[in-house]
């Protein structure tokens, strides 16, 4: 139970009984000596009287601070008469509003305990309940709202005997902008990186929605990975692609670079593991109206680059021929494969056919998929956003197999063993243009360096990696770093160069004569933009 007493704050104050008519005046006289506190008025009503008002000194002074030239002055305004003024700043005025550095202050002056959040909203904590400190204040430590209705702690264990109350006074200082708090149960243990949750303080609904650059997303935050931090890097990244281009997304999550980069008129090819993921993928797409633009699939992303990569078997010698991917939940149905649409979409279908067709292929890679039908039915010339930004005649016949612009790897974890699925991947038969940018995000601790990550990128690829540029987003503990690597796919990787025989990054040691002159034939060393 949270006792709202404690949060009581007895401040010991002056105030000068003044003429109501004469308040405003004295106020300027006494101009700095005044309380001076978010959400305290400096003049209030005399209880004991409707003719005077109370002016209330700053809680550091006392009426013999005030200098005597001031005092002459209001004496010659009226008479006055210095009263002391006792105020409890309680429970109740302890919200929000309060910036940073005033909770610092507070903190230490009552010996209150906070938490701040990157968001700015802050909460007191009376030290009574725990011996907290500013260890609460980082990464670690910290809570963070999702950007919906949900509050999200990773409360340190020795605050868990507190963490009801801790939860009831976040809830009570935000409610109803947040509705639920929740802590975070143990580590990240899945590999669809989704926290496990205990629910301490509002309503038992995680599933929200959150508005990003323009966008809305939809989630359950219990089933999907969602980081509301990372809407920066979401943007630094979609602002490096041009309308029309071809994007895919390995570790799609639910869509916060699909989304953005399709309403910028990309092509997005989409894909994550989780099927949750890539259910809310697709009523984000549809929710954002850009549905005729993000293809989903739900497969693992080695599968699911190597199928957008490979040209279908009757490519040869048909282009009518069918693309064996398999997209989830497709936005084209059947019989708009079967060129059942409208006049105008005609570049629409052909690449929805490269895509979609492959519901009828001999191959069904994805048995995960998830078959959804009415979550998306884009190609029915319906007259959205979309179809002012890019008329359906306008959309390339995109092949994946023939040019690709940029690559999405986000699994910070792994993302960098993933590159081995670009190893001889590109039929250099097919492809058109230049090789894609991979922006492959990483981790980098205190003890390594740049170089060893792209050593671990380049023995993933079995190809020297020219101009790499690290790219940092963010701290995600005091050793460890977030970094996004970005470059250009090496030649090395079209399939007529390499020997397919290799599987695995771990067949490559630091021996591997592919590699050796990685680093001297390198024209620029990483470059660090912070
Ligand atoms: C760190 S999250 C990033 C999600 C999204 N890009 C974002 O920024 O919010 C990584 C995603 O990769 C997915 N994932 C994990 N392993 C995968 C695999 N082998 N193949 C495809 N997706 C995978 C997870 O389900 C998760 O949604």
């Amino acid at each position: 139970m949270l006792d709202e007493s404690k949060f009581d704050v007895h401040l010991k104050l002056w105030a000068l009984r003044i003429p109501r008519e004469h308040c405003k005046v004295a106020s300027k006289i006494l101009n700095g000596y005044l309380i001076n506190r978010a959400r305290v008025k400096p003049i209030t009503e005399d209880p004991t009287c409707q003719e005077n008002r109370y002016v209330i000194l700053s809680e550091n002074v006392q009426s013999s601070d005030i200098p005597r030239q001031k005092l002459d002055e209001l004496n010659k305004l009226c008479k006055i008469e210095v009263v002391s003024y006792p105020m409890t700043l309680g429970y109740s005025y302890w919200d929000a509003g309060m910036s940073i550095h005033m909770t610092f202050i507070q903190a230490t002056a009552v010996s209150d305990a906070l938490l701040v959040s990157e968001y700015g909203f802050c909460f007191f904590v009376h030290a009574h309940l725990c011996h907290l400190d500013c260890r609460l204040c980082t990464e670690a430590d910290s809570a963070t709202w999702c950007g919906g209705h949900i509050a999200h702690l990773n409360i340190h264990d020795e605050l868990l005997p507190f963490k009801d109350v801790i939860a009831k006074v976040i809830y009570d200082k935000n409610y109803p902008r947040i509705k639920t708090v929740v802590n975070k149960v143990g580590t990240i243990a899945n590999e669809f990186r989704v926290p496990e949750f205990e629910i301490l303080a509002g309503e038992d609904n995680m599933v929200t929605e959150v508005k990003q650059y323009g966008a809305t997303f939809k989630l359950d935050y219990s089933l999907v990975y969602w980081n509301s931090r990372l809407e920066h890097e979401h943007l630094r990244i979609i602002s490096q692609f041009q309308p029309g281009e071809t994007i895919c997304d390995m570790f799609a999550g639910i869509g916060p670079f699909a989304i953005p980069a399709a309403q910028k008129g990309c092509i997005v090819f989409a894909n994550d593991l989780n099927p949750d993921s890539v259910h809310y993928l697709k009523i984000n797409a549809k929710v954002n109206k850009v549905d005729n633009y993000v293809r989903a699939y739900n497969m693992d992303a080695r599968e699911f680059i190597r199928q957008l990569m490979t040209a279908p078997a009757g490519e040869i010698n048909s282009e009518s021929d069918v693309f064996n991917l398999k997209a989830c939940g497709n936005s084209v149905q059947d019989k708009e494969v079967a060129g059942n649409i409208t006049s105008n979409s005609e570049g629409l279908q052909n690449y929805c056919r490269n895509a979609d067709a492959s519901v009828t292929a001999t191959k069904r890679p994805s048995d995960g998929c998830l078959e959804e039908n009415g979550t998306t039915n884009s190609a029915s010339g319906r007259k959205g956003k979309t179809s002012k930004r890019m008329k359906g005649s306008e959309l390339p016949n995109t092949k994946t197999w023939e040019h690709v612009d940029h690559i999405i790897m986000n699994l910070p974890a792994s993302a960098l063993k993933f590159l081995d699925a670009f190893r001889g991947l590109i039929q250099r038969q097919y492809w058109k243009g230049s090789l894609p940018w991979i922006h492959c995000y990483c981790f980098i601790r205190a003890n390594e360096t740049e170089e060893l990550i792209i050593s671990e990128a380049e023995s993933a690829l079995n190809a020297c990696i020219q101009d790499p540029i690290f790219h940092k987003v963010r701290n995600v503990a005091p050793n460890k770093a977030m970094f996004c690597l970005s470059f250009r796919l090496p030649e090395a990787c079209f399939s007529a160069k390499i020997t397919r025989s290799v599987q695995s990054a771990d067949h490559f040691g630091s021996g591997n004569p592919a590699l050796e002159n990685c680093s001297r034939g390198r024209v620029q060393q990483p470059s660090f933009c912070v």
